[in-house]
């Protein structure tokens, strides 16, 4: 068969990498690189180039680590960008990526990382987008580029979840208030899923009348309303109590309230974050920032009297109203407004910082220029990590350990725990016991 050159608006490349959005990297002819949705480093693939974007036409080989996704949704949902990787191999990708920052933040010598993965459908926390569309509703993420894919099927929810999003879409599509578009946040609380729904158009009492009988029929203990994301909560039906229990302390979250996306990977970075401690006493305090509602502080508390710190006003007023009885003494402090100065920090014998995506901004500064010898950092933003510890890394500090989490099963996302000291006999005691 004869086959014509491809024209200049079409070009073979091989994808050499993944980019942090989780698509393949290739580079064209003159030099651009290109980005290229749902390939494998090694694939060669034929793209139609135009000046908006580039297409991809055809496929020409299959990566070694190449599977069948396994969901029906796969490249169209925005979901899951990575599910046609092999998990193991979509793992040390990630690995690799914490490996890259850790490096060029500085840290030449690493002792070998722990890893984890989540399995399907335990993902207990997700937010959805809503429009309405001609007959009902749409509830799903949203496409790459584009509106929300109505979610027909996930492997990624926990059952739970997963087993509510056919009556949602029917309740959701009979309010008023859902004029356009939406959005859905749902925790799955060990009470039960807690829905916090945002609308264009405020909740008519039909509208409340409907969610509250929806709230009983479903066991759904709490549902909360919103104008829009930052907006003030109103709770629209309460019939149960609301709790969460971390560590042995239950906790009643907020509307809304931050949650690890799932709770067996929540135990591994909890459980790293302890493991990464130093040896301490009855009176040494464990300095947590960022503490949300308590994930991470009452674990630690069974270790040492916990300083928690978190912006968030109702995060910070739940954990506080769980301290009874604990070793926990909550503040509610923007650390980036207002960091923790070297002095406040006087007190502390560790700092455990789980910062936002951002990372921790004006608080690194002052952590490094105070006399802290042990911090562990709890990262879901490896470009963050790296600007993070960079500082640390100039004033000292050590890797002692890392953890690298796969929490967001088949995205681009990914979670480490680091392990950093500055104490010369801690580094020297760490170095022997990996030797
Ligand atoms: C990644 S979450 C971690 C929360 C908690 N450690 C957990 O595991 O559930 C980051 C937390 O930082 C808080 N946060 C964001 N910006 C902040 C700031 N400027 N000052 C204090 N807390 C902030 C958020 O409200 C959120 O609770």
């Amino acid at each position: 068969m004869v086959t014509s050159p491809p024209s200049p608006a079409h070009q073979k490349v091989t994808i050499r990498d993944i980019g942090r959005e989780g698509d393949g990297i290739g580079q064209l002819e003159n030099g651009q690189i290109v980005f290229v949705p749902g390939t494998l480093p090694g694939e060669e693939v034929k793209l139609r180039l135009n000046d908006q974007e580039t297409e991809l036409l055809e496929r020409l080989n299959d990566s070694p680590v190449r599977v069948e996704a396994g969901c029906s949704l796969a490249g169209i949902c925005g979901g899951c960008v990575l599910q046609h990787m092999q998990d193991s191999a979509l793992l040390d990708w990630k690995v690799a990526r914490v490996e890259k920052a850790l490096g060029q933040a500085g840290f030449q010598e690493l002792p070998p990382p722990q890893r984890f993965q989540a399995a399907p459908h335990t993902r207990r926390r997700m937010d959805f987008a809503l429009q309405r569309v001609e007959g009902g509703i749409t509830l799903g993420l949203h496409a790459r580029k584009g509106a929300p894919v109505d979610m027909t099927a996930c492997l990624l929810l926990h059952p739970r979840l997963a087993a509510l999003l056919p009556p949602l879409r029917e309740v959701l599509g009979s309010l008023g208030a859902l004029t356009g578009r939406g959005g859905l946040n749902v925790n799955l609380l060990d009470s039960g899923p807690d829905l916090t729904l945002e609308t264009p158009a405020p909740l008519s009492s039909s509208d409340q009348a409907k969610l509250a009988a929806f709230a009983k029929e479903w066991d759904i203990p709490r549902i909360s309303w919103r104008a829009g994301p930052g907006k003030p909560l109103e709770t629209v039906a309460q019939w149960q109590p609301v709790h969460h229990q971390f560590g042995q302390t239950k906790v009643s979250p907020p509307a809304g309230a931050f949650m690890q996306a799932t709770q067996e990977m929540e135990a591994m970075i909890a459980a790293a974050v302890i493991a990464g401690l130093p040896a301490l006493n009855r009176k040494d305090r464990i300095f947590e920032l960022y503490a949300g509602c308590g994930t991470l502080t009452f674990p630690l508390a069974q270790h040492g009297h916990v300083q928690a710190y978190e912006g968030h006003a109702g995060a910070i007023a739940a954990l506080q109203a769980a301290t009874h009885g604990t070793r926990v003494t909550g503040f509610s402090r923007d650390l980036n407004r207002q960091p923790l100065l070297p002095q406040d920090l006087k007190a502390a014998r560790v700092v455990v910082l789980d910062p936002p995506h951002a990372g921790a901004g004006a608080q690194i500064a002052p952590l490094v220029r105070s006399e802290v010898r042990d911090v562990v950092y709890v990262s879901c933003n490896p470009q963050a990590l790296e600007t993070d510890l960079a500082s640390l890394a100039q004033a000292g500090f050590e890797v002692l350990a890392w953890t690298v989490i796969d929490q967001f099963l088949w995205s681009a996302e990914v979670e480490s725990v680091i392990v950093l000291s500055r104490d010369p006999k801690r580094i020297r005691k760490a170095r022997k016991a990996a030797a």
